[in-house]
């Protein structure tokens, strides 16, 4: 299988690579400068589609894997696998593209000149536009959100508001503000929205982008022994839901990214 390999070292740290990575606006950028047209829903989750044309060839593809390690999109006869490493001067990106030559003599030249011209041309213009992604994300305010854990359940509770979102499910969190730092915001949000009592740990799974400048931080999450019961004040419902819940869970977009990290967590 003819494959292509590329490297890029980012200057901003693996969550905000794996949220860039997440972002599908560079990589169908970069698939049209390299002559693909792809359509994709606005973020990469598990279990998504990827689909795209050029000229005659339709290209199905789908997301095998995207979480904190990186991102693999599969398809018949085509895989791109991006691998995430962490290193004292930044993150590495490993790109490979991997994909079946067309049969004979004519395939091969294909292969040559058109297949690997067209993965490296992909591979180039999508490392430029990563690397512009992460630096906004590394510098986007914050939507920090918690994972509370209790007996291998996390807290899920339902939105009120607004149109678009009421009756979706989220974790409790808000937005981070001015002077606060992650921590903090998310302690005060818990008081705000659960009235419960939180210790606020450490990260987990990509920082996942909302909007050019916004991003949803998850950090883990448990109750404070003395803590009252979490009760819904600002949300329509609360609930304990169990790693099998997870994947039918009516969740807002952005969530179903770290569906991945989630289930690692209660699992
Ligand atoms: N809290 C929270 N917000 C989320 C999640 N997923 C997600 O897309 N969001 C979005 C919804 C909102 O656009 C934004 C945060 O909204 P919010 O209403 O919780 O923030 P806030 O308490 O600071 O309120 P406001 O200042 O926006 O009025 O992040 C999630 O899991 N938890």
């Amino acid at each position: 299988m003819p494959e292509i390999l590329g490297t890029t070292l980012v200057d901003a740290g693996a969550p905000a690579v794996a949220g860039a990575l997440l972002d599908t606006a560079p990589l169908v950028e970069a698939a049209r400068a390299a002559g693909v047209e792809l359509r994709a829903g606005k973020l990469l989750v598990e279990g998504g589609r990827v689909t795209g044309t050029r000229g005659p060839v339709l290209l199905k593809l789908t997301v095998t894997r995207a979480d904190l390690t990186g991102v693999t999109l599969s398809g018949r006869g085509l895989s791109l696998t991006t691998d995430l490493v962490r290193t004292g001067g930044g993150t590495l990106v490993v790109d490979r593209v991997e994909w079946t030559a067309p049969g004979g003599p004519l395939g091969r030249v294909f292969d040559v000149v058109l297949g690997r011209a067209l993965a490296l041309r992909l591979l180039e213009a999508r490392s430029e536009r990563l690397v512009r992604r992460a630096g906004e994300l590394a510098g986007a305010r914050v939507v920090v959100g918690a994972a509370i854990t209790r007996g291998g359940r996390l807290l899920v509770q339902q939105r009120a508001f607004p149109a678009d979102a009421e009756g979706r499910w989220e974790l409790p969190g808000g937005r981070v503000d001015p002077g606060e730092d992650d921590r903090a915001a998310l302690t005060r949000e818990c008081r705000e929205e659960l009235g419960a009592d939180v210790v606020v740990g450490d990260p987990v799974g990509p920082d996942v982008p909302l909007k050019p400048d916004l991003l949803l931080r998850v950090h883990t999450a448990e109750l404070t022994p003395d803590s009252p019961e979490p009760t819904a004040i600002e949300h329509r419902a609360l609930r304990w839901i169990a790693p099998t819940d997870l994947d039918a869970l009516d969740w807002l977009p952005a969530d179903r990214a770290l569906i991945p990290a989630l289930r690692a967590l209660l699992t």
